[in-house]
């Protein structure tokens, strides 16, 4: 049969080249309103991207500013306002909230050493540079999503910012000192500490442990430590409490151990208040669930967090919850959706609002999160608790709110054939049901040879779940626009992650060259996935390596009957959990797929329990329970091993090419190896790619990148192209 698959790899490298220059946008600012001297009303938008640079190995990051002129209800005229500038060793940056300074984070190398430096901007001047490092008062500031933050309080004097707890010097017990420094021994305090075990908050929080709250006074320069935060607790997500009385975090317990935090937003967390006159520290939330995100309102008075259960499924239907600060009473303004309602609305499925989420009048929210295989746009009336969405009658595709500052929201739009754009709207007044007229600040190019739809699948009556009856799934199919007369398509089939994960109809670099190659890919959520209901979700826990492969299998059967792709040249990929998936299928379907490539793939529950950062997450997928205290039980361990891919590796003929990275804290390299020992033992071709640096998403640009090519080439290869 005629094939049109790209597969020189001069070819390949050019169009994955070609593709990986569309940036994807990371964050954006809108200044002040300025009126103009002509009387007209403009702000500017200050963006932040992220683009790779093959070159030179790192993803850049660089910001561009668009001036918006407007009449607070529409935009009037927008445009850039000025070129690009590439922004190098900002660790945070904020503007005050007046716009005239702006405060800066840096890392900087001197001397050979790293060190940081808090920099605060006046107009065209550096009017400060501390340097935190030599100060002393605590380790390095705290960058991450989970924890960090950089927070003008309101009255513009002081910064809040989170850093590691300062160490004490450590020393062996055989140091030896200059006689002249034997005072200085400190009285052998430390010696012996040198090699204690500092626990971390595992994948992507490695070097984190104990974080604690910092201010820092702008006019004496003086840097202080918060103290209030209970020894049990550690705190991040923090911002000024209303008049700046105090400052309200985010506090994990971290006791008796800590457990990983990355796409983990379901640990015993709570909102805390620390007084700043006295230290008095008081929970604000229950401290039986699991918060995270916690904005205030624009009138100071509310705000609002979302919450879930602790332990279970990782990633779950949040609820929207608002703690009002005068009455201290809490309210649940969105609840856990089970099943999607009759308007389409399926439940909040986030674990961070945008940093600024609040309508201008301190009535609404804004919630960008997948609603099924789409990502929209979600507006929330905090009284009376109702969502509508403001994007589900646009085009299919990305929406995802980068900000928005006195109703005007700054958005990123993009779609399996579109990069990233950056688009300006009006939030609609109150209670109108006007749609939004949404202005392009900067357009991307759209890919005309790329087609993409969703599909929706009910599983056959014997694979439904009688615990959760009735769910559906949904899959996104791509597939080159043009395919010549007699040609069937190869398909490549692709289980996302979580397994509490979805795939939205959003920009995806490697789908898209592969797409652009010649092939089909199928990106499955089979139920389990997050964005269709909370049953959904938990029908999966106890079912893995059979409902989630169950259900790839119907989803590609049933694609397959079209008849529009070649059935002996399928191959299946995935990462995670999405390469448990891809080895189950490989394993249960010997004779289905030519090609599998797995990334950090789970293979062994019960040889992972133990090393992994998530050992809760092994026992929950297995269909049991957690606790901190529970012992290796063998019936378990029975269970989680007839669960594994491990199982069926005698059946498994694919060949295999696995890439893992050294550094996974999620799921070990060492679950990879097992494999690759497995199927070499058996004979079944299998290559492993090792990457030193790179942690579970195996994304710094040469892992990707380089991974990418062996990806396209082992498909090309494996299924005779
Ligand atoms: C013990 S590993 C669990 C699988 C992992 N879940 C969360 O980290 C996973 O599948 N991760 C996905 C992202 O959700 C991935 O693609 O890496």
């Amino acid at each position: 049969m005629e094939s049109q698959v790209m597969t020189n790899p001069e070819d390949i490298s050019k169009l994955y080249r070609e593709l990986s220059l569309f940036p994807s946008l990371t964050r954006a600012d809108v200044g002040p309103v300025i009126t103009s001297q002509y009387g007209g009303k403009y702000s500017n938008i200050y963006t932040e991207w992220s683009q790779r640079d093959l070159e030179r190995s790192e993803n850049v990051k660089f910001c561009r500013q668009y001036i918006v002129f407007h009449d607070d209800k529409s935009v009037v005229y927008s445009g850039p306002s000025g070129n690009c500038t590439e922004i190098k060793g900002e660790l945070l940056s904020k503007d005050s909230p007046s716009g005239d300074m702006k405060a800066v984070v840096r890392e900087s190398n001197i001397k050979g050493e790293d060190k940081q430096f808090l920099e605060i901007w006046s107009k065209n001047i550096k009017v400060k540079s501390i340097n935190l490092t030599a100060l002393k008062k605590h380790g390095k500031v705290y960058e991450d999503d989970q924890f960090g933050c950089l927070v003008w309080s309101h009255s513009e004097t002081h910064l809040l910012y989170v850093a590691e707890r300062k160490r004490l010097k450590a020393q062996s017990f055989f140091q030896v000192w200059p006689s002249k420094h034997t005072h200085l021994q400190f009285k052998h305090e430390h010696n012996g500490e040198q090699f204690v075990f500092y626990e971390d908050w595992g994948e992507t929080l490695v070097s984190k442990s104990s974080p604690v709250l910092c201010v820092l006074d702008i006019e004496g320069s003086n840097v202080s430590v918060l103290e209030g935060v209970p020894d049990n607790i550690s705190p991040g997500q923090a911002f000024w409490a209303p008049s700046d009385t105090g400052v309200v975090f985010v506090g994990w317990w971290h006791e008796p151990f800590r457990l990983g935090l990355k796409y983990s937003p379901n640990r015993r967390s709570s909102l805390f208040y620390v007084d700043l006159t006295g230290g008095q520290c008081e929970q604000l939330s229950s401290g039986s669930s699991a918060v995270c995100s916690p904005k205030l309102s624009p009138d100071q008075c509310r705000i609002i967090y979302l919450e879930c259960a602790v332990y279970g499924p990782h990633q779950q239907c949040s609820r929207l919850c608002m703690y009002d600060w005068y009455t201290k009473r809490t309210s649940v303004v969105v609840d856990v959706v089970k099943r999607p309602r009759e308007d389409g609305f399926a439940g909040i499925y986030s674990s961070s609002l945008s940093p600024l989420c609040w309508s201008a009048d301190s009535q609404r929210i804004l919630v960008s999160c997948p609603q099924g295989s789409r990502k929209d746009l979600l507006l929330v009336e905090t009284t009376t608790g109702s969502v509508t969405s403001l994007t589900s009658k646009s085009p299919g595709g990305s929406w995802s709110l980068l900000t928005i500052e006195r109703d005007l929201m700054v958005v990123s739009w993009s779609s399996p054939n579109c990069p990233p754009s950056l688009r300006v709207g009006f939030l609609p007044l109150c209670g109108s049901s006007e749609e939004v007229d949404w202005v392009m600040l900067e357009e991307s190019q759209t890919q005309p040879d790329i087609d993409w739809q969703i599909l929706n699948f009910t599983p056959p009556p014997e694979q439904d779940n009688s615990q959760y009856p009735g769910l559906d799934f949904d899959a996104l199919l791509l597939k080159p626009k043009d395919v010549k007369e007699g040609v069937k398509l190869p398909l490549i089939v692709t289980p996302h992650g979580g397994p509490h994960s979805v795939i939205v109809a959003d920009w995806l670099l490697s789908s898209s060259v592969l797409c652009r190659m010649g092939f089909a890919i199928l990106l499955v959520n089979y139920r389990g996935s997050i964005g269709y209901g909370q049953d959904s979700i938990l029908s999966l826990p106890g079912n893995v390596g059979t409902q989630d492969v169950k259900d790839v299998q119907f989803a590609v059967e049933s694609v397959l009957r079209g008849g529009a792709f070649d059935e002996q040249k399928v191959a299946v990929a995935g990462g995670s959990h999405g390469g448990f998936v891809a080895c189950h299928l490989i394993g249960q379907y010997p004779e289905f797929y030519k090609a599998c490539v797995a990334r950090n793939p789970v293979i062994n529950l019960a040889s992972m329990i133990g090393s992994t950062d998530i050992p809760d997450w092994c026992m929950v997928e297995a269909g049991y329970n957690y606790s901190t205290d529970c012992l290796p039980d063998p019936a378990v361990w029975e269970q989680m091993l007839n669960m594994s891919p491990i199982k069926h590796v005698r059946q498994v003929k694919t060949p295999v090419l696995l890439t893992l990275g050294e550094d996974d804290k999620r799921v070990p390299p060492k679950q990879g190896i097992e494999y690759y020992r497995a199927l070499k033992a058996l004979q079944v071709p299998v290559r492993l790619l090792w990457y030193p640096g790179n942690n579970h998403s195996l994304s710094k640009v040469d892992a990707e990148s380089d991974g990418f090519m062996n990806i396209a080439l082992w498909m090309t290869q494996h299924l005779s192209l």
